[in-house]
């Protein structure tokens, strides 16, 4: 098969035919029916969602073809909240987004899209011995999602935003000489999420993601949203709508740590 993309000979409605997984019970993304999302105090409210991640010293970006990612070296780790006690190791981050403003996110709420969405991609470090055992299992991921909304610029994706330019070509890696802290890409508020489970948004779509969507949209500035539409993608073709639309949400709840 053609490389899997997002154009239309080789986006989402063909993935199937290389990853029949592509509709399965637990696919990702959805939409977040917010009236139909349960309140769970219990699970949820006993242990809050905790985030303790190590400043990168250097930030390493790659243009994978399908993204731009940052590879993390240091220990970062996330617990509590729908993860429980097990630890969950951040191993990278990317973005999903659009041609314009009005869509580029993968999740929606209540059908309305983003104008992007990043991923911060952990592990089941307190289970699994590295990224690839945990990939496929079933506890294995935990993804927190972060809505990005057009406003002032977000201070710390500086650094992503601003080297955009040097990675146009699918395959391209930099090192950035400056320090990176991935707290600083969170919302402000942290408490107000929805969880669910569900898999990876890409092929290989393995159903082994926990997924944490919080409410609170971050806002990047109209220039750091254009440089990431100015990459260029393993087709040679200007990255953009590099998103999935919502699966079916079949015999799942989501549900909602907020009032
Ligand atoms: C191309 N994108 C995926 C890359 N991955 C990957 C890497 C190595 C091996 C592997 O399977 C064998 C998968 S990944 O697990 O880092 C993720 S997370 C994710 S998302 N959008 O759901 O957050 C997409 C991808
Ligand atoms: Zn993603």
């Amino acid at each position: 098969m053609a490389h899997w993309g997002y154009m239309t000979t080789n986006g989402p409605s063909t993935w199937g035919k290389d990853f029949p997984i592509a509709n399965g019970e637990r696919q990702s993304p959805i939409d977040i029916v917010t009236t139909a999302a349960e309140y769970d105090s219990d699970v949820l409210g006993s242990n809050a969602l905790s985030t303790n991640y190590t400043p990168e010293s250097e930030v390493k970006l790659v243009n994978n073809g399908h993204s731009i990612m940052c590879q993390i070296t240091k220990k970062g780790v996330l617990t509590g909240g729908p993860l429980g006690k097990d630890e969950y190791r951040l191993e990278q981050f990317h973005l999903h987004w659009g041609a314009e403003d009005n869509r580029g996110s993968e999740h929606t709420v209540d059908g309305k899209m983003y104008a992007s969405e990043l991923h911060l991609v952990h592990w089941n470090a307190s289970k699994y011995s590295s990224f690839a055992d945990a990939v496929q299992k079933p506890d294995g991921l935990a993804v927190l999602g972060i809505f990005i909304t057009p406003g002032v610029a977000c201070n710390q994706f500086k650094v992503i935003s601003d080297n955009c330019g040097k990675l146009k070509t699918s395959g391209a890696e930099m090192t950035v000489d400056t320090t990176l802290d991935p707290t600083l890409l969170l919302p402000s508020n942290t408490s107000d999420y929805w969880t669910y489970l569900g898999s990876l948004t890409t092929p290989p779509l393995f159903e082994s993601v926990t997924w944490i969507v919080f409410k609170e949209p971050v806002e990047y500035s109209k220039e750091q949203l254009l440089a990431l539409r100015n990459l260029v993608d393993s087709d040679g073709n200007h990255m953009q709508d590099n998103y999935r639309p919502p699966a079916a949400l079949k015999q799942r709840k989501v549900k909602k740590t907020f009032t």
